[in-house]
Order: structure tokens, then sequence, then C-alpha cells
């Protein structure tokens, strides 16, 4: 894109600097008596903004605020983020961007990426034209029907990939305008949205079958002829229905991957072996009992099963022996095979029904207890008390978002454990005082992960995601732990080294890709690492000559 002058460059997030356009730019570019007098430095106005977002007293303000300056000053905005990572996190991302989908209708501004909806086909080639950007490294897409555990949003679910997107920018380091956020819809199912006068998607039941399945398709289709062969495809948010299936066409075809599934595969699989370090013992001597098997929890079960199968040299059929699952109906046993949806039918087991996590609990035996359902609440006392009472240290990761639906919160996890816990969940937790120690809960969440995964991916042209690739990233984040992070009882690097972090991801990602000849970049950088951190946005003006 080319930069425009005057009044039209005042207007482009991209280019503009507000009050920090210097006297020649002024001279230069046509600004002269479209701003006041004073010149600001980025950092003054930085200070500014962050007393501006600090008194507002909701999430949703703060988000609207970051929101609106997205889209008038876009530098500062991922400076604002870059600089204050971990205070700016809960607003842009979750919790508070779940809140923010809920009601995207009514705080609905300005139109952020690409809506594609069943109205589109046919045409989503010259969609794909209408956006203002020609190179493109990544898209995050979504459907809208599994928002964070807040269910089917519909078209309101864009509030994700965009979020997500300015994670890739902040976190990791990938330029704004090489990001581009996509909502397919095709309907929902949300009553309450269908009612709703603001709602801003196609107000009908979700298309399904071949109508859904062509629409993808020729997405999939039009991506690639439009910006080539390369570009990351991130599926995100989708229900496990079609979240799968998805994942399993395209994956040979397009460099994809499925967030929800791979990206907290990894992340969980790095918190794990993290957490080996204070626990003593292989990832073979754990024994793992999830409340969930969908997405989340079958795609983590199945890269820690090949993690502990490279390990300990055996058969990934054995290892999964280690891993068992609770849906709805309860233990995910061999009885239940033939009605299994094909997901689950790995984890199988020989063992009698059991109906609910507490008698699995107690039944299994886990180490290792993760909760991917969705449903808030489902670590009651009863079930931190039983995983205290079979372990010195139980590990507890509760990862559904947003915190409404968190397994259980850090002070029920601390308390009810009598702070033997090591604890993790996917939205973040303050740190807080049990007994007089302090105990730091880790942010167990795909945010560590997909950053600096899609870095790695674009700067060595990988063509696809294979699961060694994930298992490098995994390895490239569990490399960050500190040995004082363990004694801490944090599993996770603290997220303000977070740029820090994902050139370390990028780099095992990209030197994954390049061993395994699925790299197109070359030749292959000698330093990575080094590689990455000078392949990073930096958020810092640029001075227009
Ligand atoms: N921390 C992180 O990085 C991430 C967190 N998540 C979170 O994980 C959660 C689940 O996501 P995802 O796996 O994609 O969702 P899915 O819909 O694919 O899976 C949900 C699973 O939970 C089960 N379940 C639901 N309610 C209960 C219950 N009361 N008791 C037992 N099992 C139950 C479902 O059972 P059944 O199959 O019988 O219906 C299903 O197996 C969401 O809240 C999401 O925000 C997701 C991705 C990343
Ligand atoms: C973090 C994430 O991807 C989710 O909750 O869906
Ligand atoms: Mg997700």
């Amino acid at each position: 894109s080319t930069m425009r002058s005057g009044y039209s460059l005042l207007r482009d997030p991209r280019y503009n600097k507000g009050l920090a356009f210097s006297e020649d730019e002024r001279d230069a570019h046509y600004l002269r008596g479209l701003l006041p007098p004073a010149i600001s430095s980025q950092q003054l106005q930085e200070k500014k903004l962050m007393i501006n977002v600090r008194q507002y007293q909701l999430p949703l303000q703060k988000y609207m605020a970051l929101m609106e300056l997205q889209e008038r000053n876009e530098r500062l905005f991922y400076k604002l983020l870059v600089d204050n990572v971990e205070e700016m996190l809960p607003i842009v991302y979750t919790p508070t961007v779940g809140e923010a989908c809920q009601k995207y209708g009514s705080i609905f501004r300005r139109p952020q990426g690409l809506f594609i909806s069943l109205k589109e086909k046919g045409k989503i080639v010259e969609v794909l034209k209408n956006w203002p950007e020609r190179v493109i490294q990544v898209i995050v897409v979504t459907d809208g029907e599994r928002i964070l555990g807040l269910g089917d949003l519909g078209c309101q679910g864009m509030g994700i990939p965009v979020g997500k997107l300015a994670l890739y920018t902040a976190l990791g380091g990938v330029r704004p305008s090489a990001c581009l956020p996509v909502t397919i819809d095709v309907g929902t199912n949300n009553e309450q949205l269908l009612k709703d006068e603001f709602y801003i998607g196609l107000r009908q039941k979700r298309a399904t079958g071949q109508e859904y399945s062509d629409l993808l398709h020729e997405f999939m289709c039009a991506v690639k002829q439009n910006y080539g062969e390369k570009v990351l495809i991130q599926f995100e948010d989708f229900a496990n229905h079609n979240a799968f299936d998805l994942l399993e066409k395209y994956r040979r075809t397009h460099p994809v991957f499925n967030d929800d599934i791979q990206g907290t595969a990894a992340v969980v699989l790095a918190g794990v072996v993290s957490a080996l370090k204070s626990l003593g013992g292989t990832l073979a001597d754990h024994t793992f009992l999830f409340l969930g098997a969908g997405e989340a929890g079958t795609g983590i079960a199945e890269l820690i099963a090949l993690e502990m199968s490279k390990q300990a040299k055996v058969p990934v059929e054995e290892t999964r022996k280690r891993i068992w699952l609770v849906d709805t109906k309860g233990l995910i046993v061999n009885s239940r095979k033939d009605t299994l949806q094909h997901f689950k039918k790995p984890w199988a087991h020989e063992h009698e029904p059991i109906k609910d996590l507490l008698n699995a609990i107690k039944a299994i035996k886990p180490t290792i207890l993760i909760g991917s359902s969705g449903v808030g609440r489902t670590f009651t006392r009863d079930v931190i008390e039983a995983m205290s009472s079979i372990n010195e240290t139980p590990v507890i990761m509760a990862l559904s978002n947003p915190t409404s639906q968190s397994e259980c919160t850090a002070e029920e996890a601390y308390t009810w454990s009598k702070g033997k816990a090591i604890f993790a969940s996917g939205s973040p937790f303050n740190p807080l005082q049990y007994n007089g120690k302090e105990f730091v809960p880790g942010q167990a969440n795909n945010a560590y992960i997909f950053p600096g995964l899609g870095l790695g991916l674009i700067i060595s042209g990988a063509i696809r995601v294979h699961d060694e690739i994930l298992l490098a990233a995994a390895e490239g984040l569990a490399g960050q732990v500190t040995r004082e992070n363990v004694e801490k009882g944090l599993i996770y690097p603290p997220f303000k080294n977070i740029r820090n972090i994902s050139a370390h991801i990028a780099a095992q990602v990209a030197a994954k890709a390049y061993d395994l000849g699925l790299a197109s970049q070359l030749p292959r950088p000698e330093d990575l690492v080094k590689y990455a951190k000078s392949c990073m946005y930096s958020p810092v003006y640029q001075n227009y000559r």
C-alpha cells in the first residue's frame, strides 16, 4: 500500500502518527494546520493512552478504546500492546474478547477483517480483491460456531480472528499488513442472535453438509489463487463436527493448522514437560485424565501420546493407554466405541463404565488433570481434594475460556489442594497468597504458541504443518521455562518476555521445517533465532521523508 498525504494521511491508521508528526513531516505531507502546534513523542502518546485506558472501569470499555486506537493509529496500538503485554492481553484477548463477541452487534463501529457469507458464494476471489493489502502471510478464519466456551456467536465471532491476529503482530512480530482476519458466515443456530435486531450476520440457521463444505472449499482455493501457496491459514473456534474434518481435508494441500486442536496441544505439552522438572519422572510415568474430549482434549491427548511414544520408543497405540478422557456421558471406554465420534475412538480403553469425573479420578488415579470441557466450576472441591489425596503435587489445568468457563479458579485450586497443586488456566488469574506463601498461576493458553509457530512457518516459507513441527514448537516453549519459574510453581514463562520466547519457538519451528524439507525460503539462515528476531515487526514510528 502507498502512503497518502494531508487529511487522508491522518485518517489512515497504517501511517497516522497524530501529534507525533515532526515539523518537517508536517511541511512535506500537507499537514500544516490540520494538527495543533504541539509535537509529541510516541512515548508521550503512549503514556497518555495508558492513563486513558486505565481510567475505564469496565474491561469492555478498555476493549473499545483499544479497538478505536487500532483503527486510528496502528503503530501506537501495537506499541501499547508490546510494552504492556501482561496488562493488555486480558483486554484484547481472553476474557474480554469473549464479552466483546457476545456484544459485537451493539459495540460494532467499523468492520475489521473480511466477512464472507453465503451471499458471497461464487465471488470469493473478488471479495479477497476488495481487501486493501495484496501481500498476506497469515489468515485466521472462524465460522463462529464455538467461540471460546461461549458457544455459537455466528458472525460476531469476528472478534476472535481480529484478536488472534493482534497477537500475531504484538507477540510474534508478524507485520499487521500481512495479517487477514476472516469470518465465514453460514448462519447461526443461536436463537437469541437470530432475534436480535442489531445482529450483524446472516439471519438464518447454519448451512451444513455440501453447502457448507462448498463455501469452505471455495474459500480455501480462492486464498491460494489470490495470495499464493505459502499463506498460512489458522482455523479457529470451529465446532468439532467441522474442525477435525477441515483439518484432515486441507493439511495435505495447504499450510494449515487448527489452533484449538494443535496449538493448544503444543502449549499444554510444553507446560507438562516444564512441570516434570519439579515433579520428576518422564512423560510415560504419568497418567492423564481430561474432562472434555473435543478439539482441545483429544488434540492435547494425541500430541502427548506422540511425544511419549517418541521418548519411550513404544508405539503410540501403547502410550495412548496412559491417557483417559471424560465427556458428557462419562469416562470414554471400550463398551461405548460404536457410538463415539471418530476423534474419541482412539481413547476408548478397556474399563468398566464410569459416569462422572470424581469416580473416574478415584478409579484412574491420574497425576495430571486437564479441563477442556468449556464448562465452568466442574473441578469441584471434591475433585481437587481427590487429586490431592492421590498425589503429593497434583497438576491441575483448567483450560476453558473465558474466565466464566474455567473449570476452577486459581484460588480454588490452591485452597482446596492446601497449596499442593501446580495450577495453570486458559484465562489469566492474578497471583495470590495462601498460608503466607505467594502462588503464581500460569496461563496455559495457545497464545504462547501460535504467534511464534506462525512466525517460524512464515520465515521458513513452510508449505505444510507437520506434527513434528508442533512438537518443535512445544520444545521451543518448554526451553524458555527457567528453573526459577518452576520453583515458583510457574510452568510457563511470564508473558512479558513473549517476543523473545516467540523468536525461540519460531527458530525451532523453522529448523524443523528445513529438516523435513518443507521450507521453501532458501537458503536456510545460519542463526535462526537471530534471523527470526530480525524479521519481527517493530511498532516504533518511522520517519517519513
Ligand atoms: N487454553 C487454551 O489455549 C484453549 C482453551 N480452549 C477451551 O476449551 C474448551 C473446549 O473447547 P473444545 O475442545 O474446542 O470444545 P469441544 O466442543 O470440541 O469439546 C468440549 C468437550 O467437553 C465435553 N463436555 C462438555 N460439557 C461437559 C461436562 N459438563 N462434563 C463433561 N464433559 C463435558 C464435551 O462432551 P461431549 O462430546 O459428550 O459433548 C466435549 O467432549 C473451550 O472453553 C475453549 O475455550 C480451547 C482451545 C484452547
Ligand atoms: C484460547 C482459545 O483458542 C480458545 O479458548 O478457543
Ligand atoms: Mg480458540
